[in-house]
């Protein structure tokens, strides 16, 4: 949690309020925001990049980014018609600064710009220089950006208001912005944008912690239940899980300094005190003393009849149902687990034996803080393994830290890793940073990549694991640390050891127990991990199927990215289909048919042969047509695709979209053939 989630509640507190509205960020921080655009190597006018990055990358970011996106999306709708005809748009960015979703017209932009603010786009600091978002990003303060206080030149005709979005666990997690034409400048928008900010982060604080024990609270009994009410949660136990920003305010504490406090420390009473002073079925508030002396009005929320009876820790109360309904929980984000479909060593045991026996080895050591190495390639599901071994441990209330070795820039995971004092480096955030090891004190803390860790660095992780102490850049100090660590990677550390890459004695700290996730094409249930992941596509519980033929292709690829290509296939067929239909050829992409072509090693298999040769006949086929030719089996699934193509075609006498209509492909791919197709039959 940054002091400035601290420092800046919204709404009235315990002491004087902060201002509801401030305009425009202060010299200071445009001045210092400048410098650091400087810094990253961008010049004023340098044209900005607004290439799209692709539908893979954006999908990747939807999909990381799902439970910020599901909770912000609503409250971005009612921000909208706030400004609406005001010639402005509402973004929602993940915390890297890419847009994920927009609403609004576009009318007030030109056309080059209007691709600026769709999904996908980057308006990270280190991109674009001084800008609402990026800036609040870094900053991790509300503000606005307006006009000339831009560093790109090409963005001066804006005024955009932003405001970084925590998740529960007080990491950033994306940052929602109003960006309109300067002149539609209005000083009530960036309270506006602070307080829908605000509203997302409630929303997620109630999902998040079905099963905790949420405390509502706040000087004035008739500001219970409104956005500006503070909520504070807690394990049965009574140990502190979490506080929104007004909770934290009033409270008078950081959240890290929360951290160390029990419900009985802060509120003056034992936990189980609460549930006899709660019951009933509608019971009043309550007036409790804070710790600093302030009187507060109380409201319990409880889910459990009796959560103290549990007597268990949290997470280990009880595994979700393994079919689970899609949504029922929340969806994975990148610092914290939650209780998701996925979240548990349960959910993921689906059969397969190689699976099977690492669940079983990962359960032996739950709970023991035993260092475990996730090997596998990519995409085979090493970060959800790891969440899911946080999700069983005892340690599953606080926080799951994940640090991915490979993609902070190896200038930064030092800072990033350790955290800073302020000051300890240029363009250092102001206020300092506690760095990830610290974050997740208490918790899990997940090196991914960990082959990608700098050299220099390793020794030093190696002392933090040896002695459970860090010490902050510029600090001087040292802190203690309890995390049990799960690390994870795709490379081949032992080669990496031989060639020196590596140091062995950090290898040895790390490998407790080292468990290796089969690649997908390896898996034995492939079949049901396709339903499963059909069945969590499919919103409230929607059957959706899929054919032999398409399946059987499945099973003879090699799938490269595993899961997670897998995933993307799925996810867009699924939107083609509709959650009733079925799966067929056509509603896969024409890359993926592509590659399938050119990239199955193996003969086709007389099965899947015979799937194309003889199928029975379309609906749109005429009857009595004779059926295609036979194909021989053990043809290249290049030949075998150009001579259906070419059959087709004959049989529908050269009219492509009937042919293309009766293969399940589309127009497109066989034109893309038409070379290669035989001359009579186009
Ligand atoms: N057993 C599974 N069932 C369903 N989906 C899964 C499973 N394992 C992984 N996935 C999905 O596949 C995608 C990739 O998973 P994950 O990020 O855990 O893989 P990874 O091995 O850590 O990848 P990388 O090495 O590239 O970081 C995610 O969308 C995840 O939800």
């Amino acid at each position: 949690m940054s002091a400035a989630m601290y420092t800046r509640p919204l709404g009235s507190g315990a002491g004087p309020a902060p201002p509801a509205a401030s305009t425009e960020a202060g010299p200071d921080l445009i001045a210092q925001s400048h410098q650091r655009s400087e810094a990253y190597g961008i010049t004023a006018n340098t044209e900005p990049d607004f290439s799209s990055p692709g539908r893979s990358v954006l999908t990747e970011a939807l999909d990381e980014n799902r439970f910020l996106f599901q909770h912000a999306a609503p409250v971005m709708e009612t921000l909208y018609d706030q400004i609406v005809n005001t010639h402005s748009m509402v973004l929602l960015t993940s915390a890297k600064g890419m847009v994920l979703h927009s609403l609004g017209d576009t009318d007030f932009l030109e056309k080059a710009s209007r691709v600026a603010l769709t999904p996908g786009m980057d308006w990270s600091e280190q991109t674009k220089g001084t800008n609402a978002i990026g800036t609040a990003l870094t900053e991790e303060e509300a503000l606005t950006v307006h006009g000339n206080q831009h560093y790109l030149n090409a963005n001066k005709f804006l005024t955009c208001s932003a405001a970084p979005i925590f998740d529960p666990y007080g990491q950033v997690i994306g940052a929602l912005d109003v960006t309109g034409d300067h002149r539609s400048f209005h000083q009530h928008t960036l309270a506006l944008v602070r307080m829908s900010a605000q509203m997302i982060e409630n929303h997620m604080f109630a999902d998040i912690f079905p099963k905790a024990i949420r405390i509502h609270f706040h000087t004035r009994s008739e500001f219970l239940g409104t956005l500006v009410e503070s909520i504070a949660v807690f394990s049965p136990e009574g140990r502190f899980i979490s506080a929104n920003r007004s909770g934290q305010f009033q409270i008078g504490l950081p959240f890290a300094a929360l951290k160390a406090h029990t419900f009985s420390s802060l509120f003056g009473l034992p936990i189980s005190a609460l549930f006899e002073l709660f019951s009933g079925a509608m019971p009043n508030p309550k007036q409790l003393c804070l710790h600093n002396g302030v009187s507060v009005w109380c409201r319990v929320k409880i889910k459990q009849a009796n959560p103290w009876s549990a007597a268990k820790p949290m997470g280990q109360a009880q595994e979700p149902a393994a079919e689970a309904p899609a949504g029922a929980t929340a969806a994975p984000f990148r610092h914290s687990v939650k209780k998701t479909q996925f979240s548990t060593l349960h959910y993921l045991d689906t059969g397969d034996p190689q699976v099977s026996n690492v669940i079983h080895k990962l359960r032996m050591v739950s709970g023991k803080d035993i260092p475990v190495m996730i090997l596998g390639e990519t995409g085979t599901g090493k970060d959800l393994l790891a969440q899911a071994i946080h999700g069983d441990s005892p340690r599953s209330a606080q926080p799951f830290v994940s640090v991915n070795c490979a993609s902070i820039p190896e200038t930064l995971i030092e800072s990033e890793l350790f955290g800073y004092e302020e000051g300890a480096f240029t363009g250092a955030r102001k206020k300092g940073s506690i760095g990830k090891i610290l974050q997740a004190h208490g918790g899990t803390l997940f090196l991914d990549e960990i082959g990608d860790m700098p050299k220099h660095l390793q020794a030093r992780l190696l002392r933090v694991l040896q002695e459970r102490r860090v010490s902050p850049l510029g600090a001087g100090k040292e802190v203690d640390v309890d995390v049990a660590v799960v690390c994870a990677t795709h490379k081949n550390i032992k080669d990496m050891i031989a060639r020196g890459d590596f140091r062995e004695d950090l290898y040895y700290r790390l490998n407790g127990l080292v468990v290796r996730l089969p690649a997908l094409r390896e898996r034995t249930d492939f079949e049901l991990v396709v339903k499963k992941i059909l069945h969590t596509l499919c919103e409230n519980g929607a059957q959706i199927g899929i054919s032999a033929q398409v399946m059987d292709l499945f099973k003879r690829y090699h799938w490269p990215g595993n899961f997670r290509q897998l995933h993307n296939l799925l996810r867009t067929a699924v939107v083609m289909v509709g959650c009733q239909g079925s799966i067929e050829m056509g509603h896969l992409p024409d890359d993926f048919l592509e590659e399938l072509e050119h990239g199955l090693p193996n003969p086709i298999p007389a099965r899947f042969a015979g799937h194309i040769a003889s199928a029975p006949p379309l609906p749109d086929m005429p009857s009595t047509a004779p059926m295609p030719e036979p194909i021989a089996e053990g043809g290249r699934l290049q030949d075998v695709a150009l001579s259906a193509m070419a059959q087709m075609l004959r049989l529908h006498k050269g009219n492509v979209s009937a042919a293309a209509k009766a293969l399940g492909v589309s127009r497109n791919t066989i034109y893309r053939k038409k070379d290669q197709l035989p001359p009579d039959v186009l």
